[in-house]
Parts: structure tokens; sequence; C-alpha cells
């Protein structure tokens, strides 16, 4: 997708008047208030001002979402649509949002504090990607036939799971319902969407734009509201058939408790991280690692799952690597998400960056940074660890603050590294390929890095080991395995003792 056209800052200001905001939560293709009636209020984070009043939805408006999924699905709407038709309307869905990739882009920022670089040139163009791209596969998946004897085969097919319950995280949450309802929609599942509270505006607007698409009312309903009030209904509903949710590991956790106590529905956690990167005296350029670096720690503030949490870097390069780092950093302008030059908006709530902040000033030395600007910005921050038992080290702060510990030797580095609950994403640095391939080898996580650091693709699986995942991985044709359930049909060819036919 060709690179989006940046405007400037009055530009954007000026778009933004212009917008109409979702108030409505969308069910059964209709925009519905909450049944209780009663709304809340969304803010931009980087102003306070108030952006929209929305449905606070309940168990009661759960319910009526999941009802009309049930009924679209038993009548077969979407799921036994020919799969070329169900293609053709998720690629016109795409085509929708790229349509309307400056607006979705404007939306985005106003009500999560993203920046519009990133919105328009990561979170909309991957946005589509993704929707594509599952698209795409929707013709293209084979089923299996297995041997089991000379007198039977057996038909190995995937089926469509049903009804899906969707709980999404605020930190990228167009991109975030792109990688979950992409794979559901390719399924041929009904889904219930539940974006986070404070950035439902982007999936409510998607919503529609999927009904322009050709995808069927009652295919994807999206019900705003609090976890509690609506993430909790979700987890424990008897006809939900799966939930796939990205969020904390302590909400993750819940989710697991929702399911062992309702029907026992299959539950998908991509959960939180505290990503190391390993950086050896051999690394070869630099300059080329501490680009990888900051734009790991604090793209998109640092509230990314996959962020490079710890550093874990030879004693004999940990200088002039830091030195490097911050050379870079001052370049990560922080201020009004809608100036395209600006790379840190603000922290996405009051209550997020009260917790960022509890970080700052705890004794830790301060390599650089370590300040906040009035209206919940943190600027890019280096904390140096004396070992890895402290705080910064072992929670995930979900900021832009890079904690520095030093080490000797890479087998000391990947104990370091895999000393954590978590298991999302590591990377390590060395020039020589063997001990890379070992080390990646040893590294408990998901996904691995050498020499460079990437948020990965849309072609590769995306979760993690330990507290960072449980039960399946987003992106790739992996994806669809948690939309899916196999089923094995034998078909008996026996009969002919002669082995005539
Ligand atoms: N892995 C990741 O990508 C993410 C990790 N996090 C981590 O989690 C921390 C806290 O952020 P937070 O927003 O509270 O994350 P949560 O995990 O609480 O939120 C993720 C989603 O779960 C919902 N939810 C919250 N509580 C419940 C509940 N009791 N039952 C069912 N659903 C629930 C939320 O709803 P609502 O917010 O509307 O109440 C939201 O839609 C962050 O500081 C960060 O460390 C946060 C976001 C993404
Ligand atoms: C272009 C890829 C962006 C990946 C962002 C992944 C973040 C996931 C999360 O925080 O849950």
């Amino acid at each position: 997708m060709a690179m989006a056209e940046l405007l400037t800052t009055e530009q954007y200001k000026k778009l933004a008047k212009e917008l109409k905001f979702p108030s409505k939560s969308i069910i059964d293709g209709a925009p519905v208030s909450a049944a209780s009636g009663r709304t809340y209020s969304t803010y931009n984070p980087a102003t306070g001002e108030l952006l929209a009043q929305l449905p606070a939805c309940g168990a009661q408006d759960v319910d009526t979402a999941v009802a009309c999924a049930r009924s679209a699905w038993a009548d077969g709407r979407w799921a036994k649509r020919h799969p070329a038709d169900r293609k053709r309307a998720l690629l016109r869905l795409a085509d929708l949002i790229e349509q309307h990739a400056l607006d979705l882009s404007i939306l985005e920022s106003l009500d999560s504090g993203k920046t519009i670089f990133d919105c328009q040139t990561v979170d909309l163009p991957e946005t589509v990607n993704c929707l594509r791209w599952h698209a795409e596969a929707i013709d293209k998946i084979y089923d299996q036939v297995s041997p089991p004897s000379n007198d039977h085969i057996a038909l190995i097919v995937r089926e469509a799971i049903g009804v899906v319950g969707l709980v999404l995280p605020w930190n990228f949450p167009l991109l975030m319902l792109a990688w979950k309802i992409g794979p559901a929609l390719a399924a041929g599942c009904s889904l219930i969407v539940k974006p986070a509270e404070e950035t439902s505006l982007t999936a409510l607007r998607v919503a529609e734009l999927a009904l322009e698409a050709g995808i069927p009312p009652g295919i994807l309903n999206v019900v705003t509201g609090s976890g509690p009030e609506v993430g909790e209904p979700i987890g424990r509903h008897p006809d939900i058939d799966v939930v796939s949710f990205t969020g904390s590991t302590e909400t993750g956790r819940r989710f697991l408790k929702y399911a062992a106590e309702s029907n026992l529905k299959e539950v998908v956690l991509e959960m939180g991280g505290k990503n190391p990167c390993i950086v050896m005296d051999d690394a070869e350029d630099l300059d080329s690692v501490a680009s990888h670096v900051v734009n790991g720690a604090y793209w998109n503030m640092g509230e990314n799952c996959s962020a490079i949490s710890r550093l874990i870097v030879h004693a004999d390069v940990k200088q002039r690597l830091i030195e490097k780092i911050i050379a870079l950093a001052e370049s990560w302008h922080v201020g009004d998400p809608l100036d395209p030059r600006n790379r840190i908006g603000p922290l996405v709530s009051e209550e997020h960056f009260g917790k960022v902040q509890s970080y700052l000033g705890q004794g830790e030395r301060v390599l650089y940074g370590g300040t906040t600007s009035e209206g919940r910005f943190v600027h890019p921050t280096i904390l140096e660890l004396e070992h890895n038992r402290v705080r910064p080290a072992r929670e995930e702060i979900f900021g832009p603050i890079l904690s520095v510990i030093t080490v000797d030797s890479l087998q000391e580095a990947v104990e370091v590294a895999n000393d954590t609950d978590y298991g999302l994403a590591a990377s390590v640095f060395t020039a020589n390929g063997k001990r890379a391939l070992r080390a990646a080898r040893s590294l408990k996580a998901g996904t691995v890095t050498v020499n460079s650091f990437g948020e990965g693709d849309i072609t590769t699986p995306f979760g993690g080991f330990k507290q960072s995942g449980f039960g399946g991985r987003d992106n790739s044709l992996h994806a669809h395995d948690q939309y899916t359930q196999l089923k094995t049909i034998w078909l008996d060819l026996s009969g002919s003792e002669t082995g005539e036919l």
C-alpha cells in the first residue's frame, strides 16, 4: 500500500471538526442504545475534550447481540455463502477502510492519543493489509484426507466454530480489531466485538462499513461498555463458542475462569510482555542496533505488548550503545498527536498515565528522560537497573520506559532474558550466527528476532509463551485455528473381499 500523504496539523484539525462521531452500538446491523439507556463519555486523551457519548451496555445487550449472532449463524447468511462471495465482501470492506483511511486515522488518533503519523503510516495500512490477506485466504485453504486403513478413508475438515466473542485492548484499536475479525469473518463466524471503553469509535465505524461492504446484519456486532459490564458477560455467555482476547494477563486470567464457570468455551489469550533485547559485544553496526532499540521501546509510546522493555547489554558496548540510543531518541518529539512531526503522543488515560509514572522517581538511575509534561505525556526514558529483580524489570510498564541491565556473557544475558513470567517477544544482536541461533532457540518467547527488531508480519504467527499467551495465535493461517474446529469424517470403503470394485 502506498505511503499515506501526511497533512499539516491545521489540516488535520479542520478535518477533525468535520468528523461525525459514532454514538451507538451496532447490533444486528442497526445502531442501538444500551437497554438501560445509560451512556458513558469518551474523551480525547491529548486535550481532555469530550468526543462522544456511547452506550454503556450490559449483560442484557450482550444477550441480544449473542441471540442475533446465533440466529445469523444458524440461517447461514454468512457462513454458508459461497467462499468467493465472502471473499468479495471482506475485500470490499478492506477497500472501504482504505478509502476512508484519512478519516479513520484522525478518529483513531483523537480517540486513543496515537500519533497521526503512526495511524496513517502503520495502523491503517496494516489494518487494510490484514483484512485483504485473510479475505484472499478464504478460497485457498484446503482440508486433508487421511489413510487410516485400506478399507477406510477419513476426511479431516475445518468447520467454522460459530459465535465468537472478541475482547479488544486500547493500544491498537483498529489493528487488533482487524487481527481478530479478519480470520473470524474469513472462517464464516458471527461476531460480538467488545472494544476497549476508551477507544471504541473506530470499531463502530468499521461495523458500519462492513454493512456497506455487504457483510450481512448480525455478523459483525459491536457492543460498547466496560470490561465488567460487557466483557464479563461475553466471557460467561453460554452461547458463545470461543473468546479471543488481547489485553493484560490479569484480565486474561479472568476469561479462563469465566469459561470454566460457564460453557467451557475455547479461550485464546494474547497478553502482556516484558520483552528482552540482548546486545552482545560483537554486535555489528551499533547505529542500526540503536535504531531498532529506539523503535522497539518507544513506538506507540511503548503502549505495545511486544515493546522492547529490557535492554540486556554486554558491558563492553553498553556506553557506546546508550549514547547512540539517546542521540536517536532526541528526535522522537513529544506532543500533539495531530502534529505529524511528533512520534510520542499522550498516554491513553489518566489511570494509565498514573501507572506509568509510578515507575519513575523510584531510585533507579535515570540515564535519559524520566520526565513528563502536562497532559499525560511521558518522555522517552532510560533507566539503569542493577539487576533483574526490581519492579521496572518485572512488571509490564506499557509506557516509553526502557530498562537497561548489564551482563558479561551471552549465557548470563539469556538467563536474565528468560527470568520473567512473560514470553511474548525477544531479540538478540550478535555477529556470530551460530551463537545467535543458539540464543534464539534458548529464549522462551513466541517471537525471536535476530539482529533486528520487528513486530512481525501478517504472514507470521503472533502470540506468547508462559503468561503472555494461551490457546492460539493471531496473524498467519494459524489465526484461522482460533475460529475453526477440526472434524473427522470417516468413509467406509469395505465390502469387497476379492478386491473387485
Ligand atoms: N497485551 C496487550 O496488548 C495489552 C496489555 N495491556 C496491559 O494491561 C494493563 C492494563 O490495561 P487495561 O486497559 O486495564 O487492560 P485490560 O486487560 O483490563 O483490558 C483489555 C480488555 O479487557 C476488558 N476488560 C477489563 N476488565 C475486564 C473484566 N473484568 N472482564 C472482562 N473484560 C474485561 C477491557 O474493557 P475496558 O477497558 O473497556 O474496561 C478491554 O476491552 C496495561 O497497563 C498493560 O500493561 C493493556 C492493553 C493491551
Ligand atoms: C505492524 C504490526 C504492529 C504490531 C503491533 C502488535 C501489538 C500487539 C499488542 O500490543 O497486543
